[in-house]
């Protein structure tokens, strides 16, 4: 097979056969049933790294149908045999990070450094629920009558879809994989058509990692509304799991009410960010910046509203504009870029607009500020003060590296703050005084809640949102539960 992409990738590359430019279902490498294809673009230089199958709906019946026939056997394996698979999987990922990090930051323009990061964090999930897999205990329960016994155990689901989006193009499908395959569930899969190329390259690895044909399908599509029209109408499709937009979440539930399909919403967020006076400040200001400025901005728990207290208001902006001024933008393969490009114009005509907002209500730039000379969707980081929750900043989720500094007086009134949103996924907060500590954590309207530091995502703690940033928790001991469903054998007649 040679894929047709451009010299600036493939010359990065050790093992080009990662890079792959057809769909893959029943465990298969297949070009598109009528021939399509779409350009992924690298987001820094606009030029086009490859063209991919563009799957439609006959592609995608195929892969649900192919995906039934194999997770029966699947399912049947033993969680060892599962796990062994999962570890395999794990193992081919790290051993190709470096191939892998390339791909990554050539179709989403991450930094170099950060696709490197954000490979290892996806990975950790496969090692995870490798391990998860041999643990999906069930219940015996004390019989309610003499003769009665009673057991509760667990099974997959079946076939599962999958939808990403294009901000985590390895991470989040590794988030979804990992769980998924470990509970002996089949996965059909569709990435963000702005970034396939990670999620093939994975899937290149879970097939040399073992897994069974048709267990793992991944479907780069142009037509996303084809395919979530067809999962959540499909009876073969159990659960849908989905990660992206609050408005298409919303979206997707409604089409998925039809058959009482299973749910997992991993949705947008609004988060809070708040510094009270008795805050370490410099510790503070490194939490603002991971969280604020982390891939770009364009993570669903970036710090949304940075809330500083009266007496440290002024301080903490001086020395957030100090750290935010040292942030080298630029593309993705230069060792000294922090922040690269936004995936698209229409995520820079939004910034755009919120900043304008706010300036035409009041607020004004310490740092930063609208356009950047490089041009294209190159974006400077930029601090705003005198914000108020009049603006756009404070109702929206910017997805980009703009941190709006509100200033608070009183505990109650940045709580009442933070929790105005119909969002509910991450907030953060610096404080010293534990009886405050906990006071605020309790009152936080969020799924999760980052005290003392800007960075909680892992492996290990349930990931996910309340509210209208939806439901169901990823990794932890916790995710395997979205895949399973649980059954209760009473056994009488026992005498
Ligand atoms: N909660 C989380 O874990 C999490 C993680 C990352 C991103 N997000 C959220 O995702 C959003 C940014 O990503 P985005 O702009 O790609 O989101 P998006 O909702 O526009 O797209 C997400 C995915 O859904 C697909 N899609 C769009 N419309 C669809 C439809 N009608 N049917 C089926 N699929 C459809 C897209 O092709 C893409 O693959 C932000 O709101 C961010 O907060 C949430
Ligand atoms: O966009 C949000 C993702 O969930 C990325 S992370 O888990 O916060 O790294």
């Amino acid at each position: 097979m040679t894929v047709l992409a451009t010299r600036s990738l493939l010359d990065r590359l050790s093992d080009r056969t990662l890079l792959r430019d057809q769909a893959f279902y029943g465990g298969e490498w297949r070009d598109a049933g009528n021939g399509a294809q779409f350009d992924v673009t690298n987001p820094s230089t606009g030029e086009v790294l490859a063209r991919v199958a563009d799957t439609g709906l006959e592609d995608i019946r195929r892969a649900i149908d192919l995906a039934e026939a194999a997770q029966k056997d699947w399912a049947a394996a033993t969680g060892k045999e599962r796990a062994a698979v999962l570890r395999r999987f794990f193992d081919l990922v790290m051993a190709n990070i470096d191939d892998l990090a390339v791909i990554l930051t050539a179709e989403m323009g991450k930094p170099l450094s950060e696709a490197r990061g954000e490979i290892a964090y996806g990975a950790s999930y496969l090692e995870w629920f490798g391990e998860e897999a041999k643990r999906v205990y069930g219940d015996t329960i004390p019989g309610h009558q003499r003769d009665k016994r009673i057991v509760v155990v667990k099974q997959p689901v079946g076939v599962v879809a999958a939808i990403t989006p294009w901000n985590f193009p390895s991470a989040m499908p590794c988030r979804k994989f990992a769980p998924a395959l470990a509970a002996g569930c089949a996965i059909v899969f569709k990435p963000a058509m702005e970034t396939p190329l990670s999620a093939l390259a994975l899937a290149h690895l879970g097939e040399q990692a073992g897994l069974p044909k048709g267990v793992l399908s991944v479907l780069p599509t142009s037509r996303s509304r084809v395919f979530g029209d067809e999962v959540c109408s499909n009876p073969i499709v159990k659960k849908l799991t989905f990660t992206g937009s609050t408005e298409v979440g919303r979206t997707l539930m409604a089409q998925g009410a039809q058959k009482i399909m299973k749910l997992s919403l991993e949705l947008g967020g609004n988060a809070p960010f708040i510094v009270f006076d008795d805050a370490d400040l410099d510790e503070a200001v490194q939490g603002a910046m991971i969280s604020k400025f982390r891939n770009n901005g364009q993570t669903c728990v970036c710090a949304n509203r940075i809330y500083a207290q009266a007496g440290i208001y002024d301080a903490f902006i001086e020395k957030l504009s100090a750290a935010v001024e040292t942030l080298k933008v630029g593309d993705g393969f230069d060792p000294d870029t922090a922040l690269g490009p936004l995936i698209s114009t229409r995520a820079k005509a939004k910034l755009d607009d919120h900043i304008a907002d706010a300036l035409s209500l009041g607020a004004e730039i310490v740092v930063g500020g609208e356009g950047h000379e490089l041009g294209g969707t190159f974006v400077r980081p930029t601090v705003l003060k005198g914000v108020t929750p009049a603006m756009k900043v404070a109702r929206e989720e910017t997805f980009a590296p703009l941190a709006p500094v509100f200033r608070f007086e009183t505990e109650e009134q940045v709580v009442a703050m933070a929790n105005d949103t119909e969002f509910g996924l991450a907030a953060y907060f610096y404080a010293r005084d534990i009886a405050q500590v906990w006071r605020v954590a309790e009152q936080l309207e969020y799924g999760m809640v980052g005290i003392n530091t800007g960075l909680i995502s892992t492996e290990v703690a349930p990931f996910g949102g309340v509210k209208q940033s939806g439901f169901g928790r990823e990794g932890s001991k916790y995710g395997l539960d979205d895949f399973l469903s649980l059954k209760y054998l009473c056994m009488g007649g026992v005498r």
